[in-house]
């Protein structure tokens, strides 16, 4: 058997940890190539291990290039580009977090045949861009993220639905009496009910810039209007999204709350060969729940904009600047929405038609939200 080649962008982040559990089950994969951040040591067992061709580090740590001669080493967020075209991989699984990965995204597209995309903002900063240039290549972007992994299964060979819906947790605050979200701490905000994730998606469930940005997501992998992507609350996590159709049926996909199913899938797709025990049949409950804007305002805003690119980009930007600032104490959890609000506010309405256009809003948009930081 033929090994596919496997690059993974992120391989110390939550996504790329389970990525590589996954390939360790699989065994019909090859990590040819993996790049981190700045988490070094976690790199360096990674690199033992999976023993890749070629490895990139964000931040400098050229002293691996002795440690492991037989890896070719890049650096800098360039360096991971070029370690993708040295590679190039059969596919290639997106777990940067933040807008900088639409640029790992549009070069997985030049250099592999297969995106397995878990980096979301690569859709809501340059979805158009995206997708035209994976058709002009035909290269197959597989979503990562449970709920899109749902609705793209559930997808596969029917009529094509009316509705689709994706389902919330609420996140860590969602019992919460409405007054005492805006002082939630950091500590509050970091125990999700349900999933184990990166720090800052962690947070953006609390306040559904997660689920804002979804939305936003979904509108490019499924091609639907903003008003036919539902949202509902699933406190279980069980029901990860769904499917309604003309004739009244209504399909759902369900599953355990574990990334490794999604993450196998958009690897082995179109078939399944990945085993995890399925959920206890006589154990399961399924419900949905309305989401109350007033608990979610950041959900609400991510509806009115999406579609319109400069301030989907503001959107996640402003989210990323004020989620930091969060993380070290700086800010109350209320102005993380705050700071997104004021600054989407004051982006204007424009498609970017080229990734430096991207940047140039992206940029524009955080200096927007350092300054509505010190103007707080
Ligand atoms: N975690 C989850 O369960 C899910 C995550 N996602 C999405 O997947 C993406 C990754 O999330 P998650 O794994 O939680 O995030 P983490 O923060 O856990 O991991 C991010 C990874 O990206 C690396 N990284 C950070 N900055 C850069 C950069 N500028 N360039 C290249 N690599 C970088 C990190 O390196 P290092 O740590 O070495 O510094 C790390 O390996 C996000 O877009 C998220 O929304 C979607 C669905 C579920
Ligand atoms: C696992 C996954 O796909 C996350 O994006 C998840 O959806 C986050 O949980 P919330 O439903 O709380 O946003
Ligand atoms: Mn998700």
């Amino acid at each position: 058997m033929t090994l596919k080649r496997l690059a993974i962008i992120g391989s110390t982040g939550s996504i790329g940890r389970q990525t590589l559990e996954v390939v360790n089950d699989l065994r019909d994969y090859k990590v040819v190539a993996l790049s981190c951040g700045h988490n070094f040591s976690l790199f360096r067992k990674q690199l033992m291990k999976f023993k890749p061709d070629y490895a990139a580090t964000l931040g400098d740590a050229v002293y691996l290039r002795e440690e492991f001669p037989e890896t070719i080493f890049f650096f800098g967020a360039d360096g991971i580009e070029e370690m993708l075209e040295a590679a190039m991989p059969d596919a290639v699984v997106n777990g940067a977090s933040g807008a900088v990965g639409l640029r790992y995204s549009l070069k997985a597209i030049e250099t592999s045949k297969r995106l397995c995309l878990a980096n979301k903002e690569s859709l809501v900063c340059g979805g158009k861009l995206l997708i035209e240039k994976a058709v002009q290549r035909g290269v197959e972007i597989i979503p990562v993220d449970s709920e899109h992994s749902g609705i793209f299964q559930l997808m596969i060979g029917d009529s094509r639905p009316e509705k689709i819906f994706i389902t919330a947790s609420g996140g860590a605050l969602r019992d919460y009496p409405l007054e005492q979200i805006e002082e939630a701490t950091l500590e509050e905000v970091l125990k999700h009910p349900t999933w184990s994730m990166g720090k800052r998606i962690t947070i953006d469930s609390a306040t559904m810039v997660n689920k804002g940005l979804e939305v936003i997501e979904a509108h490019y992998l499924f091609n639907y209007e903003e008003k036919d992507i539902l949202t509902y609350i699933c406190r279980n996590s069980l029901i990860h999204g769904g499917a309604i159709y003309r004739d009244g049926v209504i399909k759902l996909h369900v599953g355990e709350a574990d990334m490794k199913i999604p993450i196998a899938y958009s690897l082995s797709y179109p078939v399944r060969t990945y085993s995890s025990p399925h959920i206890k049949l006589d154990r399961l409950t399924l419900s949905l729940e309305e989401i109350d804007y007033r608990r979610y305002p950041a959900l609400k805003l991510a509806r009115e904009i999406t579609g319109v690119p400069s301030k989907q980009i503001a959107y996640n930007a402003a989210d990323e600047v004020a989620v930091k600032y969060f993380e070290k104490g700086a800010i109350k959890f209320g102005d993380i929405f705050r700071i997104i609000y004021r600054v989407v506010e004051k982006v204007f309405e424009a498609s970017p038609h080229n990734f430096d256009e991207v940047l140039e809003i992206d940029r524009f948009s955080r200096k927007l939200a350092e300054r509505e930081v010190i103007e707080l």
